[in-house]
Formats: structure tokens, C-alpha cells, sequence
């Protein structure tokens, strides 16, 4: 079972290397807080950003306070990039993880201050969570595949068998990346033993009205009734933990993304007055590393020994603002979330005076601090006492509405920095421990090889340890010479070590020059760096938008297409139907003409010479060929000739007044213009003797009816011919037509006469038949004209 997390460790722990570990407590930290003010560019801002440690709190104008400075482990104004706000806020906790120590890292604020922003992010400025996990994943090198180790529920990590391992695996859902490009950290970090294997487990938890939710449990919907976790501890001293908490192995910082944006969906937010996606409830995310050592046969697995596994913990913690309802003017469901939030918060700020008071008054005798008040100050508690390192990002607005709620806020990070956490357990793999050394201490070797090489301390030393001669007695007066011999070599000395301390010094600066050259470009190439990196940012966020836009583009692209492939059908079916109507066409063009040929062809027999044409015309000599006749027929009642257009008629003086035109019907009530026929009066002779010529087409051959309607102009001119049309005597005459003349009526005779420019008068009898119509009307068929034409002699 996991037992770094999960238990404090005493000073004479010994590691699973049997080296003893770090001592624990050395000596009490403080809680480090740093603040973030949000980008203001109004007027009055309540707060201004004095250096990198200070923050002036200004009153707005109207408010009678005097302005007040606080000091924080650090400050960000609103120019601070994300990346700033995240190397000095979160990397060296991403470092202590892959050493295996813990942290906590939570925003506090007044709602709308930025936190989630700070933790979060969004698309194109990624906050410290998921710049943590691109830290992370890019510092560990020996990542096992999924399902070895697998969490036991109780805070605690178990190892599966290999064969188990795979079986478990078989049964995962592939990882489908659904992320889309986003700003990524470049930057590993060092610590990682390589002597040991690791995963990486998330989980991700949220307190809503003091009750605790798993939102990495898919069956959390809306309706979240018997849904909640509860808090547990698996000793009386251990951690407290959240029961059966899901915790999924992530490989890479894409899929951990990808879980807890899932996550996010299920967390609680809304819109309020104050922020439009305001988080209603505390929200922990918590990145667990466990590693464990590798086998000592070298395969890549852990020990299978469960009491070897180490796991550190990072939780990043979001906290909901903290709100007057005054201000958010929330109510309802708004205005209880915003009490419980206010509430967790106020225990926090009375834990943290507990224990300032605890920690003045140690010798008091009950030390109590209320943590159980609240899920939120149940859950820190372990942090409190010292299982891994705190650091608080106070956010604040510079607006300065928020001026009293900042003093809150600024109030409650100064009582902060005076609470003393005991120090956190020191990483697990020391620096000295590491198995991979850094660069810069190789570096640092070789700088070190190249100092002695240029001391060259060694062919000094050689000189300055020759052995004197030898000398006995030097108190003897012969001794003067020996006496003599050591000054000389002592003086040589002298003059030889003064010789090696000026190399030694010109060497020393020399090296000191060259130290302070080398530095010079570390820090130059790490600025370089930086500015690299930033420019890596700006052109991934560029590559970014420039992949939506193209993407976009080829969305219009294939729409567009889309909706040429429809024209270009729809055009094509036209042109189709055209074509099929053009064929039609031609196709009625040939029948109408095969009909055509077929009623000439009948036309012509009917008109051919060998039927009796006994016609005998005074009137229009050369005509007595029916066929002509009805040749004439034929082209001029095609002829619509309007009335209104005729030329005026010339009336003989003795002719009196005679109509120009006399309407005429094809259906009853439409007149319509009388065509003009020169037609022998062949049917009146018929009529006469009932004996004679007759035409075929117009014979009726029932003679059982027939009430013929004589409809007269109003004044009609008497020629007194010898030709007089004679009608039966039941014929009905009428100058004015009615509609129920027609009814009554089987046979139509118009009479109609018509003066030409020469005087010539002309009198037609217009035949037709009675015909009733569908509507219930009558219509008129034309079937015979009879004309009869009366020329002045003076024309001759
Ligand atoms: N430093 C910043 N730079 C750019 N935008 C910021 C910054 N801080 C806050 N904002 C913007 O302010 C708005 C509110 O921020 P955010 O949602 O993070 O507030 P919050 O403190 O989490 O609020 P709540 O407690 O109601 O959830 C967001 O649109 C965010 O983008």
C-alpha cells in the first residue's frame, strides 16, 4: 500500500533503498501566499501593484480611508502572462511531485477575480493545471503501461500480476485525443529517480453545498441524489480522503486533459450578476504520481511488493469566490450556494486563526482547530499539518466596487502568512540522490577540472615541498655557511611561492573572469531561451487560430461544393426535361402532322369532283368548285377581323343606315367579330325545294328538330331579291338575342349586311347550330355562310 501520502513519515524513516531519508521537520515554514491582480485599465483602481512583493490598497473616491500596503511572497499584475504566473507559482510543486513531495496549490478571491482563470485557463492562455501536466509528462521518463498499478480505494496503491496487468488493459477504452491544439509547456524538470518505474493517476472532486462529488464518475448528471462522497481517514492520524473517489490513469497530458474537461461539464457554474460562468462550488484536482522501484532482474515493473510504492500528490484547488449578496443580488438556489460558499470559507479563515493562536499560545492546553466544520477545511487538514507544502494565489480585482470585499480578501492573506505550516516532508530524492545528474553540474565538474588545470597546483606544490638541504647545528660558528646555503634557499622559496600566490591570483581572476563570462551567456542564452519560448507560444497560438481559420475555409469550401454539386444536378435534370419536352414536341409535331396530311387527304376527298356540284353562282364567277369554295372558307375564317378597325362603310344614299358590324356568337354573351365569307347561297336553295347541292359537312341528319332562331339586325336594307331565305314557320326572329332564345332553340341564321368602299351591298346568312355548354350555357357552331351580293350597276 501507498505509504507516502498516506501517512506522515518520522525523521528515521528509511527509504526503500535503505538510505535513511531526509529529516522531516527542520523547522516550521510560513503559508506562502502571492497575489494576481486582474488586467484594469479604468480609472481608480483599488489596487496597484507597488513592486514584486507589494500591493497598495487605494480607497475609491468618496471613501474616507487611508491606503494601505501588504506584502506578499510575490506579486502579478495584470501585464503577467500565464506562463509567468505558472513558473513562479507552480513549477517547482511540478518538481517537488516528481520528487515525490506533495503541495497544494489553491486561488482565493472574490468572485470574478480571476482564479479559475489562474488554475485553469482557457484555449489560448493555459492555466497552471494544464501546464502542470505538460511539465509532468514531459519529466518522466519511465512511464509504465496502463493498469499495473491501480488504486485500492482507500487512499492506497495495489501492483497487478503482468498477466492481470494485460487482461485489465484489454477491457479499457481506447483514448480518443479530443483536444485540440493548445498551448503546451516546453519545460521538464529534474528529480525523477531513474532507478523507478511510475503512472499517473487524476482525480477530480467537487464540494457543492458542503457535500463532496466525484465529477469523474459518469454517472453524475444533474440529479445528483445519493451521488455524494464521503470523507475518510485511514488511521486517526492518516490523510483524509475522499472514499472511493475515481482516480484514472492518464499517459499523457492530452488524456488527462481530456479527462477533466469531461469532468468540468459536470461541475457546478453559473451565471451570476458578478461573473457570467461563476464556479458555485470548490472544485480539487489531483494529480497522483506513484512510482514504485523496478525489478531487480531489469525488467521494466515494479517490485511486486506493495509497502515499496511511493506516491506523491498534487492538488490544484479552485475555490469559489467568495460574494456579498448584496452585490450578486442572488436569490433562491443562487442565493443558498452562495451562504455554503461563504460559509466554507469562513471556517478556512477560522482555521487559519486557530492556528496562528495555537502556534502563539503553544503551552495552551487545548489546541483545538475546527476543521470538521467544514468538507472544505476536512479535506486540507493533512496539509495543515505538514504532509506536503502550501501555497495560496490570492486574486483580486482592481475594480473599485470590489474595494471592501479585496479588503476582506487582503486582510485574510495577511492573517495567512502569519499561520506556520509545519514544514513538508523534503522531496524524497534529493538532489544528491539523483540519478541523472543535471547539465549544469557537469558543467560545474568540468569548470572545476579547468580551474585546477590552470592553478596547476600540482608542479607548485612539487617546488614548494622540495626538501631542504641539510644542516646540522646551525648554532655552531662553521655553521655559517650551511647558515648562508638555507637563507639562499628560503629566500629562493620565498621568491618561488610569491612566484606560484601571483599565478594563483592571476589564474583565480583569470578564472573569475572567464566564470563571470560563462554566466553571462547561461543567463543570455537563458533568456534567449525564454524569449524563444515565448515566441514558441505566440506561433503555436498563431498555428492555432490559423488551423481554425483553414479548417473554417475548408468547411465553406466543401459547403460550397456541396452546393455546386445540387446546381450542377438540378441543371442537368433540366436539361434533361428540356430535352424530353423538345422530343415531345416533335414527336406531337409529327402526329399533329400525320393528322394534318390525314384530314387533307379526307378534305380533298370530300372536295374532290366526283360529288354532285350542281352550284350554280351568279355572284362569284370562277367558285363553283366546292373545294375552292371551301378553300376560301378555310383562309378567311382564320382571319380575325375586328370591327372596331374596319375601315368606315360608305352608304348608297337609298340604302339608308346599315350596321358596320353585327356581333356575333360563339358562346352566348361573347361576341365576337363576324368573319366575312363569300359563299354561294347554295344552303338556301337547299332550304327552298329541300332538294339541290348539299354539303356533307354541314348536313344534320336528323330533321326531326329544328326551331331555327333568326336573329335580324335592327335595321336591315330591303333588296327585294329573287333569292329570299325561307325559314319553318315555328322559326323564331329576333333583333335582341337572349339567352333564353337559345335555349329554345336548335338552329342559328344571323343576317348580317355590309356596304363595301364602291357601294356594293352584301347580305350574309351566317348558319350555325345550338349547342349546350357544360356550365349550363348555350353556344353558337358556326357550320354555313351564305352570302348574297348586290352590285350598283354604275360600277360596270
Ligand atoms: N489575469 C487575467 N487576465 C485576463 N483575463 C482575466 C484575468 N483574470 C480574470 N480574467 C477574466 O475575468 C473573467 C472572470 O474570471 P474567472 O471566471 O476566472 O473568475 P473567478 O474568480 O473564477 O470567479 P468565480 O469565483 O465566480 O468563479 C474571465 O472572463 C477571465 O477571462
Amino acid at each position: 500500500m501507498a505509504e507516502f501520502s498516506t501517512r506522515k513519515r518520522n525523521t528515521d524513516d528509511t527509504n526503500h533503498n535503505g538510505k535513511t531519508k531526509i529529516k522531516k521537520k527542520l523547522h516550521n515554514e510560513t503559508l506562502e501566499v502571492v497575489c494576481r491582480i486582474a488586467p484594469y485599465s479604468d480609472l481608480d483602481p483599488c489596487i496597484i501593484a507597488l513592486d514584486d512583493e507589494h500591493v497598495k490598497l487605494v480607497p475609491p473616491p468618496g471613501v474616507n480611508k487611508p491606503e494601505q500596503v501588504y506584502k506578499f511572497g510575490c506579486v502579478f499584475d495584470g501585464q503577467d502572462s500565464q506562463r509567468t504566473v505558472f513558473r513562479r507559482c507552480a513549477l517547482d510543486y511540478v518538481e517537488d511531485l516528481v520528487c515525490g513531495r506533495n503541495g497544494l496549490l489553491f486561488t482565493y478571491g472574490v468572485t470574478g477575480s480571476g482564479k479559475t482563470f489562474t488554475m485553469t485557463g482557457d484555449t489560448d492562455k493555459a492555466g497552471i493545471l494544464p501546464r502542470s501536466l505538460d511539465v509532468l509528462f514531459n519529466s518522466l521518463p519511465n512511464q509504465l503501461e496502463k493498469c499495473i498499478f491501480y488504486p485500492d480505494g482507500k487512499n492506497g496503491f495495489q501492483i497487478r500480476s503482468p498477466s492481470h496487468a494485460e487482461l485489465a488493459r484489454k477491457q479499457l477504452q481506447p483514448f480518443e485525443n479530443k483536444i485540440a491544439e493548445h498551448i503546451t509547456e516546453s519545460r521538464k524538470v529534474l528529480g525523477f529517480n531513474n532507478n523507478m518505474v511510475s503512472a499517473v493517476f487524476v482525480s477530480y472532486v467537487e464540494i457543492y453545498n458542503e457535500e463532496v462529488y466525484d465529477l469523474l464518475d459518469e454517472n453524475l448528471r444533474s440529479n445528483r441524489l445519493g451521488l455524494t462522497k464521503r470523507l475518510r481517514k485511514v488511521s486517526p492520524e492518516g490523510p483524509v480522503y475522499v472514499e472511493n473517489v475515481t482516480e484514472i490513469e492518464v499517459q499523457s497530458s492530452d488524456e488527462a486533459l481530456t479527462q477533466f474537461l469531461n469532468a468540468q461539464q459536470r461541475r457546478k457554474v453559473a451565471d451570476t450578476i458578478l461573473n457570467q460562468n461563476s464556479s458555485r462550488s470548490h472544485s480539487i484536482f489531483n494529480i497522483r504520481l506513484v512510482m514504485a522501484p523496478c525489478e531487480e532482474d531489469g525488467r521494466f515493473y515494479p517490485v511486486r511488493d506493495e509497502s515499496k510504492i511511493i506516491v506523491s500528490q498534487l492538488s490544484l484547488v479552485d475555490l469559489a469566490g467568495s460574494e456579498r449578496t448584496k452585490r450578486t443580488e442572488n436569490v433562491g438556489q443562487r442565493f443558498e450556494e452562495g451562504c455554503n460558499i461563504n460559509k466554507s470559507l469562513m471556517t478556512l479563515r477560522q482555521c487559519f486563526n486557530q492556528l496562528r493562536e495555537s502556534q502563539r499560545n503553544p503551552r495552551r492546553e487545548v489546541n483545538f482547530i475546527s476543521y470538521r466544520s467544514s468538507s472544505l477545511t476536512w479535506l486540507f487538514k493533512s496539509f495543515f499539518e505538514g504532509i506536503g507544502r502550501i501555497r495560496m494565489i490570492i486574486c483580486v480585482n482592481p475594480l473599485p466596487a470590489d474595494y471592501k470585499e479585496n479588503i476582506t480578501v487582503l486582510e485574510f492573506a495577511e492573517l495567512a502568512q502569519q499561520v506556520d505550516i509545519p514544514e513538508a516532508v523534503a522531496p524524497l530524492f534529493p538532489l544528491s540522490d539523483m540519478a541523472n545528474l543535471p547539465f549544469s553540474r557537469r558543467q560545474i565538474d568540468s569548470w572545476h577540472r579547468e580551474l585546477e588545470q590552470k592553478l596547476n597546483l600540482e608542479p607548485m606544490q612539487m617546488q614548494l615541498f622540495d626538501p631542504p638541504p641539510p644542516f646540522k647545528n646551525l648554532a655552531a660558528p662553521e655553521d655559517e655557511e650551511t647558515i648562508r646555503n638555507l637563507r639562499e634557499y628560503f629566500i629562493k622559496k620565498a621568491s618561488q611561492h610569491q612566484a606560484y600566490v601571483n599565478t594563483v591570483m592571476q589564474n583565480a581572476q583569470d578564472f573569475s573572469a572567464r566564470l563571470k563570462k560563462r554566466l553571462c551567456y547561461a543567463d543570455l542564452n537563458e533568456k534567449r531561451l525564454n524569449d524563444m519560448e515565448i515566441d514558441l507560444e505566440e506561433m503555436r497560438r498563431y498555428n492555432t487560430e490559423a488551423t481554425a481559420q483553414a479548417n473554417q475555409c475548408k468547411r465553406q469550401l466543401n459547403a460550397m461544393k456541396l452546393r455546386l454539386n445540387k446546381y450542377e444536378c438540378e441543371d442537368f435534370v433540366d436539361r434533361q426535361r428540356e430535352e424530353d419536352t423538345r422530343k415531345k414536341q416533335q414527336e406531337m409535331a409529327a402526329v399533329m402532322e400525320q393528322k394534318s396530311r390525314t384530314l387533307q387527304q379526307a378534305m380533298d376527298l370530300v372536295t374532290s369532283p366526283i360529288f354532285p356540284t350542281t352550284i350554280t353562282t351568279n355572284l362569284t364567277p370562277g367558285t363553283s368548285h366546292v373545294a375552292e369554295l371551301r378553300r376560301q372558307f378555310g383562309a378567311r375564317s382564320d382571319e380575325k377581323i375586328d370591327s372596331a378597325r374596319r375601315p368606315p362603310v360608305q352608304l348608297p344614299k337609298s340604302a339608308g343606315r346599315v350596321p358596320q358590324t353585327n356581333p356575333q356568337m360563339t358562346m352566348f354573351g361573347k361576341p365576337r367579330a363576324l368573319p366575312q365569307v363569300s359563299t354561294p347561297l347554295s344552303a338556301i336553295a337547299f332550304r327552298e325545294g329541300r332538294t339541290g347541292y348539299m354539303n356533307p359537312k354541314f348536313h344534320r341528319r336528323s330533321k326531326s328538330v329544328g326551331r331555327v332562331l333568326d336573329h335580324q339586325p335592327v335595321v336591315q336594307v330591303p333588296l327585294g331579291t329573287v333569292y329570299q331565305k325561307v325559314l319553318p314557320g315555328n322559326a323564331k326572329s329576333t333583333t335582341r338575342l337572349k339567352a333564353d332564345d337559345l335555349k329554345k332553340c336548335d338552329e342559328y341564321l344571323i343576317t348580317h349586311q355590309e356596304v363595301d368602299n364602291r357601294g356594293n351591298i352584301s347580305t350574309e346568312l351566317v348558319k350555325g347550330e345550338i349547342i349546350p355548354t357544360a356550365g349550363g350555357g348555350s353556344a353558337v357552331k358556326f357550320t354555313d355562310i351564305e352570302r348574297l351580293k348586290h352590285e350598283s350597276p354604275s360600277n360596270f
